[in-house]
């Protein structure tokens, strides 16, 4: 097969411009990952490169074994050592080659962010420092992002630490280092930095990988942090044949220390560098573009591109107000509906959001419908920790002897009860014939020591005092009480980072799912909302490559499906709040945007909403900017087929077999209400597969079942 088939001209001359410093910056969809992977074909096929010479960096795991997989078809033959790879697993192979140098042993462990943190615990108490004040989750975001631009714990000081906080910083930051080499450990941060150090101490070992990696080949450049942009340019420092791919309009991490002046400033850090554009878009149509064109055209400071297409015409864009966030997850569901029933597979269907706790909303009505999703790059909502954990909290406060859950929270927050104190009580329960609850309120007749005792007792309290609320207040009131009572919450607030945030947003929005309940089922109790969210949250996993996929725009990057719904698109929640006061937030956010737009291959739908709870508070929304900006003239405003709601009086008896179609409701004589999820032609007849509130799906015929159409 000719590599060079299926690509356009500045496409052909990227791939075949082997030697010297290569920027290839192009918007989305252009077709830069496609062509790394023609451009390591090449290598080794056209101009005989051992494959063992080349190194290709991508983003994530995924896409690094697609790009394998591509590239062995194009090759046809195994590529499975090849250094094609992300930018940590490489690391940790050179790392295992080289660390003795630096004095750890190569059977170093990695440390992932929970051992981190105790390990950060630890230095606190070693330098008498209280984790009130100086938060383990927080320091670790500090120090990660100290390593992500090379400052060791020196420097660190020498560059930050001007007051007596950030000079104990410092000292935690010294200490942890420490231990993490006594320890023999390196935390995920470490496997670049340390890396980078191991190169620029030693040479020989610098020149034995110079040798090796010929050829550099880096995706998603423009993501790239300043350790990981040393690490490129001191390894391909003696041959000098580097070729970065990616997109100015597309950084979008940069809280994560993602540096844009790397892709901004690679003609200077490399001169002779060659630079070619591609601006022949293979993905979109053109209504599609255009939206991308107009919305990123309102940041400053980009090397202009525009894109283009020959895929003329296509579907509208459509946007859709909702009344509220359950209208929308309503109106989004039941256009997937729709969109299955016209031949689109449910994995061709996307729905992004700015925010993981958004996707409780669909998620509930995706599963009302038994339509199958999965929830990319992070969990489902109700198996998220900080979800199970006040679930968990609520069963025990229905039932006391609910082992399991009580094991999930006795020590979460952490109050120092430990195993051990665990197993005793446990033990004293089973001699006792009582139940682990109970005999945690005897912990005064147990071996264990009075300050075990102390930890137990004040759990029993607080669980006590929860259990005696569970009556005279409503749900959702007591599920903010335990999060007061137990600390939980604010433990959270003082961790401060992006992910204790995001935590504090699920609960909230947990909170906001409780009100809800209340509001639909006032007579219903704290029994039946759990009985409720053991039935959502029980969805049997599915099959890789199935099902409607959700994910937060961060996790689409590099990605593309025929149909996108963008959801949520409101000021203060995309663009995010703390960006509306912020210009460089608000840059950011815009090309957040311009991702999610370019995922899109045929249809994209937005969505926002006019009032909105979120995080248990009820907003009144403006429509995003960002609509405005992709400007748009002629949105389709009924995008679906308006569907034949019911051309009879509400509850006359449809006798006609025509007259059903998807979304509407009926009612039937045993089952009662339900909704019309699809309809088959089966000749004369037709077959209804119909969701019931009683019941969940069932398949009936037209022609015999007892129903009637409800008014819409
Ligand atoms: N010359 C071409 N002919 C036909 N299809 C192409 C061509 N170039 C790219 N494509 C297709 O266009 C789509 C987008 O390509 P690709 O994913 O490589 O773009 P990208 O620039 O990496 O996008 P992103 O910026 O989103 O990462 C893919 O489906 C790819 O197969
Ligand atoms: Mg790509």
């Amino acid at each position: 097969m000719d590599i060079l088939e299926g690509l356009n001209g500045p496409q052909k001359e990227a791939v075949t411009t082997t030697d010297g410093p290569l920027l290839i910056i192009a918007g989305a969809g252009s077709g830069k990952t496609r062509v790394l992977t023609h451009r390591i074909a090449y290598l080794i096929n056209v101009k005989k490169v051992s494959p063992y010479n080349i190194l290709a960096i991508t983003f994530t795991n995924k896409a690094a074994s697609e790009m394998k997989d591509r590239v062995e078809k194009l090759l046809n033959a195994s590529v499975k050592n090849m250094w094609i790879s992300t930018f940590h697993s490489a690391c940790v192979r050179i790392l295992r080659d080289g660390a003795e140098r630096l004095g750890y042993k190569r059977s170093f462990v990695i440390y992932d962010t929970s051992d981190s943190i105790s390990l950060i615990r630890s230095c606190l108490k070693e330098l008498n420092l209280d984790p009130k004040y100086y938060e383990p989750k927080g320091l670790l975001h500090t120090i990660s992002r100290a390593k992500d631009s090379l400052m060791d714990p020196d420097t660190f000081e020498k560059e930050t630490a001007n007051d007596f906080r950030s000079k104990n910083v410092a000292s935690i930051y010294r200490e942890y280092q420490r231990r993490l080499k006594q320890l023999n450990a390196m935390d995920f941060d470490d496997l670049i930095m340390k890396t980078v150090e191991l190169f620029k101490v030693h040479e020989d070992f610098l020149l034995q990988y110079q040798n090796m990696f010929r050829y550099i080949l880096v995706d998603e450049y423009q993501d790239t942090n300043r350790a990981q942009y040393e690490l490129i340019k001191i390894l391909s420092k003696r041959y000098n044949n580097i070729c970065v791919v990616g997109d100015d309009d597309q950084s979008i991490y940069g809280f994560r220390g993602a540096d844009i002046r790397n892709i901004l400033d690679f003609e200077r850090d490399f001169p002779n560098a060659k630079v070619i554009k591609l601006e022949q878009n293979y993905r979109s149509t053109q209504k599609i573009l255009n939206a991308a064109n107009n919305l990123i055209a309102h940041n400053k400071g980009r090397k202009g591109k525009k894109l283009w297409t020959e895929y003329e015409g296509g579907p509208d864009i459509v946007l859709y107000k909702a009344e509220d966030e359950r209208m929308e997850a309503r109106y989004v569901v039941s256009s997937i509906i729709d969109l299955i029933n016209r031949g689109y597979s449910s994995s061709d269907i996307v729905i992004l959001y700015r925010t993981n706790a958004q996707s409780r909303a669909f998620e509930e009505e995706l599963a009302q419908y038994q339509i199958g999703y999965r929830v990319v790059g992070s969990l489902r909502f109700y198996e998220r920790k900080e979800i199970k954990d006040i679930m968990s909290y609520l069963r025990v406060i229905q039932d006391p002897s609910d082992e399991v859950s009580l094991l999930r929270i006795i020590n979460e927050p952490s109050r120092g009860i430990g195993e051990k104190t665990i197993e005793q009580l446990t033990e004293y329960a089973r001699s006792n014939g009582i139940s682990l609850y109970e005999a945690a309120k005897f912990a005064g007749d147990t071996d264990l020591s009075a300050r075990q005792v102390k930890g137990v007792l004040s759990f029993v309290n607080i669980m006590d005092q929860l259990i005696s609320f569970k009556d005279d207040v409503s749900i959702s009131a007591l599920v903010e009480l335990v999060l007061q009572k137990t600390g939980y919450l604010e433990i959270l607030k003082s961790e401060n980072t992006p992910e204790s945030e995001s935590r504090i947003e699920n609960l909230n929005e947990f909170i906001g799912a409780a009100k809800e309940f209340e509001k639909d089922n006032p007579d219903l109790v704290l029994e039946d909302f759990l009985a409720n969210l053991a039935l959502v949250s029980d969805i049997d996993s599915l099959e890789d490559g199935e099902g409607v996929v959700m994910m937060t725009v961060h996790s689409a990057k590099g990605l593309e499906f025929p149909v996108v719904f963008m959801v949520g698109m409101e000021d203060g929640l995309f663009p995010i709040s703390r960006a509306l006061d912020n210009d460089e937030d608000m840059e950011e956010e815009r090309r957040l945007c311009y991702v999610a737009v370019t995922r899109a291959k045929e249809r994209l739908i937005m969505t926002y909403a006019r009032t909105r709870n979120l995080y248990g508070r009820t907003m009144v929304c403006i429509p995003s900017r960002f609509i405005k900006e992709i400007d748009i003239p002629d949105f389709a405003k009924e995008p679906f087929k308006k569907r034949s709601m019911s051309v009879e009086e509400p509850g006359k008896v449809a006798s006609s077999k025509e007259k059903y179609a998807v979304g509407m409701k009926v009612m039937h004589k045993m089952w009662g209400s339900g909704i019309i999820v699809q309809v088959k032609d089966m000749g004369s007849d037709k077959e209804l597969a119909i969701v019931f509130q009683s019941v969940g799906l069932k398949r009936l015929s037209a022609n015999i079942a007892p129903l009637k159409v409800e008014e819409g």
